[in-house]
């Protein structure tokens, strides 16, 4: 089998990306965010409070004839950002991009934080990591893909994420027109269950190339880069007027200054990021002042590969036996 879907950002700077999913009998449809740094697939639905609740599509399971309560089992979980969720546990029909899987944990909320209820166009997600990570007690349950894998013509998933435009996930096979030259694939660690892999160094705009192993996790559900300090104040240094500001939590610089580009390497393979996608925001809609895409790693404990350097390749997710990640340029 295989699976192929749109990932379309949900605004004007990329904050996520959803794809439309089905779950059910009849088939409800969702826009839900895939995300390879976290384990659970949850879902506004029929059980959350409707305060909470604003324009979001919901999962009604007494509306799926092939719904089942996964009796006694709850879930609950907390994001890298402060926001979270929690609830109940059903398994019904669940379908990306025409890959089907039968009995999938679909974890109803009954309760979500404001920023979900904030983000009217998500209505939940997809985790694509690996299953260790999932919060279901007492019992865990599996992603998505570790259902659909038995059945994937090609142990795998990719991510082809863009710059202010519509992308794709493909299930099963790797689609050779979506990028140029050879995949470079590099070691996957699994554990403790983020795709946590290591770059080859790092390059600020013309300069040199710094080798340096940096490890991280590509992480699809976040929306910048995060790197080390050093790394990220010897990008700075090359931007009229950028400051790490305290009040801002992070590095911003005049909407008008010139960015250099950012490398990264896999391996022996070199992955340019355009300026544009590091000039990530305004601080506020009238403002002259921008936030970077790329930020330190400090406060985070783990270096944060997010979407602003994964639009940069196309990406494949390698579940095979040891796991492993590849990059191409597109
Ligand atoms: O918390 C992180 N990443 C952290 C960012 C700070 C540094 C550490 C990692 N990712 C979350 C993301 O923010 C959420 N958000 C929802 C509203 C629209 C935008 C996306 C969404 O839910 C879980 C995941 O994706």
């Amino acid at each position: 089998d295989t699976g192929s879907a749109a990932a379309i950002p949900i605004n004007e700077v990329d904050i996520a990306y959803v794809t439309p999913v089905t779950i059910g009998t009849p088939p409800q449809t969702l826009m839900l965010d895939l995300d390879t740094g976290s384990s659970d697939l949850w879902v506004f639905s029929s059980l959350t409070p409707s305060n909470q609740v604003r324009g979001q599509e919901i999962y009604s399971p007494t509306k799926s004839s092939t719904s089942k309560l996964l009796s006694g089992h709850t879930w609950s979980i907390r994001y890298g950002d402060g926001s979270g969720s929690r609830g109940t546990v059903y398994t019904d029909n669940f379908t990306i991009g025409g890959l089907e899987v039968k009995s999938q944990a679909v974890q109803a909320a009954l309760e979500v934080s404001s920023s979900f209820t904030q983000e009217q166009s998500l209505d939940g997600l997809v985790g694509l990591g690996f299953s260790a990570l999932n919060t279901v007690r007492p019992s865990s349950q599996l992603t998505f893909f570790d259902n659909a894998r038995p059945n994937l013509d090609e142990e795998v998933f990719t991510a082809d994420l863009k710059y202010h435009a519509t992308g794709s996930y493909d299930f099963g096979f790797i689609d050779s027109k979506k990028y140029a030259g050879n995949i470079t694939y590099t070691a996957v660690q699994q554990s403790p269950g983020y795709w946590t892999h290591s770059l080859s160094g790092y390059s600020v705009g013309s300069g040199a190339f710094h080798a340096s192993q940096i490890s991280g996790i590509s992480d699809t559900g976040t929306t910048l880069l995060y790197l080390p300090t050093a790394i990220v104040t010897a990008y700075y240094r090359q931007v009229q007027g950028a400051q790490n500001s305290q009040y801002y939590g992070g590095y911003v610089f005049p909407c008008s200054s010139t960015l250099p580009t950012f490398t990264f390497g896999i391996e022996g393979a070199r992955f340019t990021i355009p300026a544009s996608y590091i000039n990530y925001t305004r601080i506020s809609p009238t403002s002259t002042t921008c936030y970077g895409g790329l930020q330190s790693s400090s406060g985070l404990g783990i270096n944060i590969f997010g979407d602003v350097a994964l639009k940069a390749a196309f990406v494949v997710f390698s579940g095979t036996n040891p796991p492993r990640i590849g990059f191409a340029i597109k």
